[in-house]
C-alpha cells in the first residue's frame, strides 16, 4: 500500500508563494516514511493534501495505486493522528476507539472485539473506562493511535504525533511506535521537524524546504550524502567552512579537501563539517591519508553537555567550527580557552558555487 504523490501544488492565496510546490515522492509500502523539514516547509499541508483535508490546485494523490485526489477524507480509509490529541473529552477511552467503527455501523460485538484488540495493541487494556482528562499526554496519544488503527486503515498518517510531549516521553513513544509498526507493518507517513526522530524510526526520509522536496532517500543517504547545502546544514548541525577551489582542491584556510570533478579553479566552496566529524589533538604532525587533513584552530570556548564537551574553534580563515568531543577525551587533551589545537576533519560535504543557506 504505497503512497504516491505527483506534482502536488497548493497555494493558499492567489499570487502568493505556494505552501506546497510541485511535490512528487513515493512512500514505500510497509515502511515508515518521514516528511522532515523546518517550520513552514509545507509538511503539514502535504499531509493534509494526502488525507483529503486539503484539495490540491494541481497534482494527484495515489494510495495503493488508487487515485484519491477527488475523494473526501472518509472515503480514503486513512488513519490520522495529529499533535493535539483530538480525542473526544466526554467519551471514555473505549468510546473514543470505537468512534470510527460506530460511524461505519459495525455490529456491536464486532466493535467491542476490535476495541479490545486495539487496547491490547497500544498496551492500555486497564484504562478503557477512563476519560481522556484522566490520562497522561503519552497515554492520550496511544489512544489516538488506537482510534486511528481501529478502522483498519490502508495507511497511517501522523502529524508531529509526539510534538506536544516532553523529551523523555517522546523518546519512549518513538521506540513504542517503532515496535507498533513492526507488528502492524502499515505504510506510515510521519511529519516531523525532529531530524533525530526521522533518522531513528524511518526507512525513508523526504526532506522538505520552502514547499519543495529538497532530497528523498534512506536515512543513511540523507545523512551521509546530502544533496544540497540546505540538507547538509539542516541535518546534523554542521558548521560551514568557506573557501575556494585551488589546484583542483577545496582550499579552506590551511585545509584542503577534494571537490566535485566539475569544479572550476577559483570557484567559491563551502564545506559542511559535523560536530563529531572532527577529532582534536594537541600535537601538530604530518597530514594523514585522504581527507584526514589536519589544521589548526583556536579554542574560543567550550561547554560540557552531558557526556560530551561542545568546543567552539576559530579557524585561521575566521570561520567558527563546533566540535563535539567525548568528555573523557576532552579532559585528557587538557586544553583551555585560547589554546591552539590540531583538528582532523574525518569527513565533510563539499559544495561548490555561490548560494545562500
Ligand atoms: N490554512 C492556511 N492558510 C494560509 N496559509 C497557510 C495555511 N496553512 C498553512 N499555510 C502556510 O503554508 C506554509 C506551510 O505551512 P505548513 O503548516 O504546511 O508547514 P510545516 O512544514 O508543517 O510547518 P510546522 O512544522 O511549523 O507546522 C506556511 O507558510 C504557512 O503559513
Amino acid at each position: 500500500m504505497s503512497i504516491i504523490v505527483k506534482q502536488l501544488t497548493r497555494r493558499f492565496s492567489p499570487g502568493g508563494s505556494p505552501a506546497v510546490s510541485d511535490v512528487s515522492f513515493q512512500a514505500p509500502a510497509g515502511a515508515i516514511t518521514s516528511l522532515l523539514g523546518p517550520s513552514g516547509a509545507g509538511k503539514s499541508t502535504l499531509l493534509r493534501l494526502i488525507c483529503g483535508l486539503e484539495v490540491p490546485d494541481v497534482g494527484r494523490v495515489l494510495i495503493d495505486g488508487l487515485d484519491c485526489t477527488a475523494l473526501p477524507v472518509q472515503k480514503r480509509n486513512v488513519g490520522v493522528v495529529f499533535q493535539s490529541y483530538a480525542l473526544f473529552r466526554h467519551m471514555t477511552v473505549r468510546e473514543n476507539i470505537a468512534f470510527g467503527l460506530n460511524v461505519r455501523r459495525l455490529p456491536r460485538d464486532e466493535v467491542e472485539a476490535r476495541v479490545d484488540e486495539m487496547l491490547r495493541l497500544v498496551q492500555l487494556e486497564a484504562l478503557g473506562s477512563r476519560h481522556p482528562g484522566q490520562l497522561s499526554g503519552g497515554q492520550r496519544q496511544r489512544v489516538a493511535f488506537a482510534r486511528a488503527l481501529a478502522i483498519r486503515p490502508r495507511v497511517l498518517l501522523l502529524d508531529e504525533p509526539f510534538g506536544a510531549l516532553d523529551t523523555r516521553v517522546r523518546e519512549e513513544l518513538r521506540e513504542w511506535l517503532h515496535e507498533l509498526h513492526e507488528r502492524t507493518g502499515l505504510t506510515t507517513l510521519l511529519v516531523t521537524h525532529d531530524q533525530q526522530e526521522a533518522l531513528e524510526i524511518s526507512q525513508h526520509v523526504v526532506v522538505m524546504s520552502e514547499g519543495r522536496v529538497a532530497q528523498a532517500g534512506s536515512p543513511e543517504d540523507i545523512y551521509d550524502r546530502p544533496a544540497s547545502p540546505f540538507v547538509a546544514s539542516f541535518i546534523g548541525g554542521a558548521s560551514v567552512l568557506r573557501g575556494h577551489v585551488l589546484e583542483g582542491r577545496a582550499a579552506l584556510g590551511s585545509l584542503a579537501l577534494s571537490v566535485p570533478a566539475a569544479a572550476r579553479e577559483g570557484e567559491a566552496v563551502h564545506a559542511f563539517v559535523r560536530p563529531h566529524d572532527i577529532k582534536l589533538a594537541r600535537s601538530v604532525s604530518a597530514a594523514g591519508a585522504g581527507e584526514r587533513t589536519p589544521f589548526m584552530g583556536r579554542v574560543e570556548r567550550f561547554k560540557p553537555v552531558g557526556g560530551f564537551v561542545k568546543v567552539l574553534l576559530r579557524m585561521p580563515s575566521g570561520d567558527e567550527v563546533t566540535v563535539q568531543v567525548p568528555r573523557s577525551e576532552f579532559e585528557a587533551l587538557g586544553v583551555v580557552e585560547g589554546d591552539a589545537v590540531r583538528a582532523d576533519v574525518l569527513t565533510a560535504s563539499v559544495f561548490v558555487g555561490d548560494y545562500a543557506i
